[in-house]
């Protein structure tokens, strides 16, 4: 676990007072990398020193220290914005020290404290963030009830909140979905976290104490100024309330108390999304491919043209919805768009220009935002309103409640954009306090003042025509450096014409500068009227920034209803594009998919192979579950997967790739993939696939579709059969609910159960044999099949050919010599015992002890060898682990 670790501080020895501020600093911020500002530079000292300089290449010196050699390694101040998001992203924390007086009119050492913390889930810095991803810190509490947990995500540069609570899968759920930046916990859980949510996390520890209801509430009612959490609805959510509350206290800890942006917290409801088990995530790859190089679907679908649009993209692909209204709300929108595409142009247009408004914001309530970031947040409002017109004449035409809803939620804010319209100059600089930032006529003294610069600016050059012709020395200039103010030029070639009146300030190789009374005193006036503008600039600077606060509320909105316009928009391109049909959601227990196929295999075939759609036709009354049989490479992952992505896609508000789609709505989606395609975890195959299964069995729903692709492939054919046969009766048998199943075997043996069970179906992926060889014809067919065409693809992958010409002679031997046959049988007996015990196991919900019962009750003592008994007693213990 990439844990964060307090360094130690640098040896004690004699101490100076620049080394006493530092162990002092240091010590309150333990588990940071310091950065201590000197000067110019951000030093780093002893083990920081060392990690700082192999993350950012950076020299390692060493200095003496009172008798110890010190490591230290520095970069100078400007490089911050370089160098800080390279640490955060190693996982470092960093607090940044910075220099709290002028250092010119500190008495004694500069004073100098953390301005801020810096993590990897706590970021405002442009460059640690990524646009078009959210940047989440997360928090879990341990509740006290048996398999509760409060939790909570925040996007500090959007000023999301969210906050939930449910059980460890509910959990892991959302952190594999939310995939935080970092997640802090209670030092006193730190086994279990690893062992319930994975090692992936950069996380951090906090006490105990924090960790309390009273204390998280009142934090968050302090925070939002009100007097109860009623109105967030999370006031039933104890456990939720704390992990928030832990989210707050960690922000104040790391000195980020400017949180204006941070309206309200809203309760994550865990029943308003389809359920995604943490196999499905991986396994449908929605958001991330399994493998380095592989697109997940997010790829294909996302045409989005604003950050947060691709940011909002990527939680409705990991948050499906299961409400009808609600999903229909997108799909009327999407309908719409598709068929008006000027409008979805115009809308496009407009929003390419609008850029990270929702970071932009947040920056505004932070009081953080440049002054060519304002321009910058001028010009995105700027397209609100017409955005606003072009859906209101749109709504002229269609009566869509959808294109009032969003018309009605954008705010103009045109008195804000006037405001900054007539003050904010074009060219505003990014730094707010040298200038050049206000419109000139706006500030009647600021006027005068740059007159005067300007003016005295003028008069510098006039008074060096003036002396040029006094003096006869035409190379004679007035120039201007921080040490003597404005001087006075001359090569020494002419110094001899120099008046006695100057006074020699500097000499350089070839020149001499001088200064002169009268030069001094226009000095003075344009320093002093520039320092002058300076102050009013960023103090009129700082007064618009509080304007704009008072917009944050409405500019929160318009971000959120523009990001979901660039969504709903990237949905209807997408779907023309690829010709998507819009999908008919409705509240039955069908699922009739005509001609569907898969959103990211159908755009990856090469040029000219089409990808060949398929019907899946699923319901509780005739055709539960489907046994889909077929050869290696035949298509019947694609195919179980290709479903799954449709029903996520349309009840995500998106098209879907198919001719139609009737989509009785699913609640939750399980997968399991048969171990063989998962077989880096080394576990007992047997187990592994019972506790899994018993995990997903243990909470299915009448809703529920299933894909269960080659289970019991990595165990011997028996135990294969077996579990796969109990799996499917049972799945079948049971008179709660009748889950949609797809099965994807190579067991024909399966086909069978079709014979007993009037909800299973035998379906198989066609292939044509032409000789030796096997074209896959990719159509899903009725019917079982009745041998597996191993040898087939062992041809296609290259095996010698005498291999192959044995294996088929042995093959057909086999096949004709009853062997099959009395197999078939072998297997028949087994099953009932076999699925005796798998059946006993998914009930009883815990697989392991259950298993091991087993294991003792077939143990005869009076007829084991010490030996054996040992053997026995190891593979016992191992069960357990
Ligand atoms: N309907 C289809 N049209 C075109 N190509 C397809 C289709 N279905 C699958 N394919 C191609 O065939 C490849 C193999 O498909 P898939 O992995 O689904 O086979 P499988 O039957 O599950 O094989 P295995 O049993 O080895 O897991 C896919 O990667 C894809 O490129």
């Amino acid at each position: 676990m990439k844990s964060a670790t307090a360094a130690k501080p640098p040896v004690k020895k004699t101490e100076t007072p620049l080394n006493r501020q530092y162990n002092q600093i240091k010590a309150k911020y333990p588990g940071a990398l310091l950065l201590f500002r000197v000067g110019d530079f951000y030093e780093t000292f002893g083990e920081d020193a060392v990690r700082a300089s192999k993350i950012l290449g950076i020299t390692l010196t060493k200095r003496n220290n009172g008798g110890s050699n010190e490591e230290l390694a520095g970069f100078p101040h400007h490089s911050l914005d370089t160098h800080l998001p390279k640490l955060v992203r190693a996982g470092e924390r960093v607090a940044i020290c910075d220099q709290l007086e002028d250092p010119a009119l500190a008495k004694g050492i500069v004073r100098r404290g953390v301005t801020e913390l810096v993590t990897p889930g706590v970021s405002f810095n442009d460059n640690v963030l990524d646009t078009r991803r959210n940047n989440y810190l997360a928090a879990v509490h341990f509740g006290k009830a048996d398999d509760t947990f409060g939790i909570s995500f925040l996007d500090i540069s959007t000023g999301e909140f969210l906050a939930s609570q449910g059980n460890s899968a509910y959990v892991d759920k959302l952190l594999q979905s939310f995939n935080p930046s970092e997640v802090l916990y209670c030092k006193r859980n730190r086994q279990e976290f690893g062992v319930l949510f994975g090692d992936k996390f950069h996380t951090y520890t906090l006490e105990d104490w924090a960790f309390t209801y009273d204390f998280g509430y009142n934090f968050l009612k302090q925070h939002f100024q009100t007097t109860s959490l009623k109105g967030f609805g999370i006031e039933g959510l104890p456990d939720g309330i704390i992990a928030a509350g832990v989210i707050l206290h960690y922000l104040n800890e790391t000195e980020h108390k400017d949180l204006q942006h941070i309206t309200r917290v809203t309760r994550l409801e865990e029943d308003r999304y389809v359920w995604l088990d943490r196999f499905t995530i991986r396994n449908l790859e929605l958001t991330a491919a399994q493998q380095e190089g592989g697109v997940p679907l997010i790829q294909i679908l996302d045409q989005t043209v604003t950050p947060m649009g691709a940011r909002l993209l990527r939680k409705w692909l990991s948050l499906p919805l299961k409400e009808k209204a609600l999903i229909d709300e997108r799909l009327n929108m999407v309908d719409l768009l598709v068929n008006d595409l000027d409008l979805a142009d115009t809308l496009v247009n407009h929003l390419k220009q609008i850029g990270d408004l929702e970071r932009l914001v947040s920056k505004v309530a932070v009081r953080r935002i440049s002054p060519r970031e304002l321009l910058q947040l001028k010009r995105s409002l700027q397209h609100v309103l017409p955005i606003k017109e072009v859906l209101i004449t749109a709504l002229s035409q269609s009566e869509s409640p959808s294109l009032k809803k969003y018309a009605d939620q954008l705010n103009a804010v045109s008195f804000l954009l006037d405001r900054i319209e007539a003050e904010l100059r074009e060219d505003a600089p990014a730094l707010s306090n040298q200038g050049n930032i206000i419109k000139s006529g706006i500030n009647a003294e600021l006027d005068e003042l740059t007159a005067i610069a300007y003016s005295g600016k003028d008069y510098l050059i006039q008074l060096q025509e003036r002396e040029v012709e006094k003096t006869g020395i035409s190379s004679l200039k007035v120039a201007y450096n921080k040490v003597f103010g404005y001087y006075l030029e001359v090569t020494h070639a002419h110094k001899n014409r120099v008046p006695e009146d100057w006074i020699r300030k500097q000499t350089l190789v070839n020149a001499e500068r001088y200064i002169t009374p009268e030069l001094k005193v226009y000095e003075e006036k344009i320093l002093n009227a520039e320092e002058q503008i300076f102050q009013i600039e960023s103090r009129m600077f700082n007064e618009m920034i509080i304007a704009a606060g008072e917009y944050v509320g409405a500019i929160q909105q318009n971000a959120r209803v523009l990001s979901v316009l660039d969504v709903l928009s990237s949905f209807a391109r997408v779907a023309v594009k690829n010709k998507y049909v819009r999908p008919q959601i409705n509240e039955s227990k069908v699922l009739d998919i005509k001609d569907g196929r898969h959103a990211v295999i159908e755009q990856q075939l090469p040029p000219g192979e089409h990808y060949i759609p398929n019907d899946i036709f699923l319901d509780d009354e005739t055709q539960q579950i489907i046994i889909i049989t077929g050869p290696n490479m035949a298509g019947k992952s694609a195919l179980l997967r290709q479903t799954a992505l449709i029903v996520l896609m349309a009840q995500s508000g998106s098209f879907v790739p198919a001719s139609s789609a009737e989509i009785g709505i699913v609640d939750k989606i399980f997968t399991r993939v048969g171990a063989s395609d998962n077989l880096s975890r080394g576990e007992s195959t047997f187990m592994v696939e019972m506790t899994e299964t018993a995990s997903i069995l243990n909470n299915l729903s009448e809703r529920s579709l299933i894909l269960m692709d080659e289970i019991g492939r990595g165990t011997s054919t028996y135990d294969g059969v077996s579990i796969a046969w109990s799996i499917a009766e049972y799945l079948h048998t049971k008179t709660d609910c009748r889950p949609k199943t797809l099965f994807a075997t190579h067991y024909h043996e399966l086909n069978d159960l079709a014979n007993e069970n009037v909800r299973i179906k035998n379906y198989n992926v066609a292939v044509k044999e032409m000789g030796n060889k096997v074209i896959f014809l990719r159509k899903l067919k009725e019917g079982g099949s009745e041998h597996s065409f191993g040898i087939h693809v062992a041809q296609m992958a290259g095996m010698p050919a005498q291999i192959v010409t044995r294996a088929s002679q042995i093959l057909k031997q086999l096949e004709s010599s009853h062997g099959r046959e009395n197999n078939k049988e072998r297997i028949r007996e087994a099953v009932p015992q076999e699925r005796e015990l798998a059946l006993r196991i998914i009930e009883s919900g815990d697989p392991k002890s259950e298993a091991i019962k087993e294991k003792l009750r077939t143990i005869d003592v009076n007829r084991l060898t010490p030996i054996e008994a040992l053997l026995k007693l190891n593979e016992l213990l191992k069960m357990m682990e």
